[in-house]
């Protein structure tokens, strides 16, 4: 199982979701910011080097969500989700297709990884 952290960031009351590039595993689908934790890593560390990298900005982790455990077809993740808050730094798309910053009640139009719908569902009694 590969253990993955994501973040849902928020700019003000909005939050950020990317789109998967069409080269990326799960082409074109909607996620959150993040990715695979490496050896010796703490997942906020993980997480806040994701975003680094893919975004080019900086956060600050808030409050962890609950994490998921998914089985794709050819592989199995461990999804664990943070909130957090934009802090600084442009943002800059690195890896992803795209960007959307939502209202919380517009994450359900996307068309999700499917690790990340339990995520959503969470978020939205958050
Ligand atoms: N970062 C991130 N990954 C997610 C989410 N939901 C979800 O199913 N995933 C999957 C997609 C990837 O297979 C894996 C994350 O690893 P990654 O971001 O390093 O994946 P990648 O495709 O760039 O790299 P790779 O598997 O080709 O080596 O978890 C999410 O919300 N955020």
């Amino acid at each position: 199982m590969i253990p993955v952290t994501c973040a849902l960031i928020h700019f003000g009351t909005k939050v950020l979701a990317v789109q998967r590039s069409e080269t990326m595993k799960l082409p074109l689908k909607w996620e959150f910011a993040g990715g695979k934790i490496e050896a010796g890593e703490s997942d906020i560390d993980c997480v806040k080097r994701e975003v680094f990298e893919e975004l080019n900005i900086h956060i600050e982790v808030k409050q962890r969500l609950t994490p998921v455990i998914h089985t794709y077809p050819d592989f199995k993740i461990n999804l664990i989700p943070f909130v957090a808050d934009y802090v600084s730094g442009d943002l800059k798309l690195k890896e992803h297709a795209d960007y959307v910053l939502c209202e919380k009640d517009e994450l359900r139009n996307l068309d999700w990884a499917e690790a990340d719908i339990p995520i959503v569902a969470e978020y939205m009694k958050y």
